[in-house]
């Protein structure tokens, strides 16, 4: 297996992320372009970020009704990601019509409960429980709507994977030992998720934020 390292290139300027790309090339697996990325850069940015020539995983977490949503996977063909984002709340109807409009080579993920809530977040949003159940009700519906697999953090891929054998699973909220958790909540080392079934690691600021990134790229790659 490649490095399941995905870099979350959370970065302002068109030009430092296309020099960060480049620089971790070799010890990354693929990039990870997100909603601060594609509102500032758009198709023209992706594009630019396809010239280094990694995997370009499109985390767009859509969510709204199917048709819109099914339109806006149809606009993002011509990206040819390997993986896009969805969100799981969406539903059932939103999560299949994504799916049918995505291209043969591109994976659908949903996203259940971002790594960024704690329970009582996650509580005060109007869903009971814990987080934990929450991930694996989502995951249920993800598999029963036919996706490639969901999003979740490391807490819970051991427990989606055990439900979900041949799921593609996505686990961000991914810290070196000791490095600040910032505004992450439900975290774990990147080993710890490998080991756990993750099939993608996303890492942003680990990297992207560390003094020396090939260094910091190098290392988590040393871990795994
Ligand atoms: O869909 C995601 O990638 C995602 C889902 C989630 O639950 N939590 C989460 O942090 N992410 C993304 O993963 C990346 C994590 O970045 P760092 O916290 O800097 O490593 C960011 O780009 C987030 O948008």
């Amino acid at each position: 297996m490649g490095n399941p390292v995905y870099l979350a290139l959370d970065v302002p300027q068109l030009d430092a992320a296309v020099a960060l790309c480049r620089k971790v090339k070799g010890h990354v697996g693929g990039v990870k372009l997100g909603l601060e990325f594609f509102c500032a850069h758009g198709h023209h940015g992706v594009h630019e970020i396809a010239h280094v020539g990694l995997p370009i995983f499109l985390d767009l977490k859509l969510h709204d009704i199917p048709n819109t949503v099914a339109g806006a996977m149809q606009a993002i063909h011509v990206l040819e990601p390997a993986i896009v984002t969805v969100h799981a709340g969406g539903g059932r109807a939103m999560m299949e019509d994504a799916k049918a409009a995505a291209g043969e080579n591109c994976k659908v993920v949903a996203v259940t409960v971002l790594t960024s809530l704690d329970d009582t977040a996650l509580n005060r949003t109007g869903v009971p429980g814990s987080a934990h159940d929450q991930v694996l009700r989502l995951a249920e519906l993800a598999e029963a709507s036919g996706l490639d697999g969901i999003v979740c953090s490391g807490h819970e891929v051991k427990a989606v994977h055990d439900q979900w054998k041949k799921g593609f699973f996505v686990v961000p909220g991914l810290r070196p030992g000791g490095k600040a958790a910032g505004d992450q909540k439900r975290v774990v080392t990147p080993r710890e998720a490998r080991d756990h079934g993750a099939s993608v690691l996303v890492i942003g600021r680990p990297i992207s934020r560390a003094e020396d990134p090939l260094a910091a790229a190098r290392e988590i790659e040393g871990t795994l």
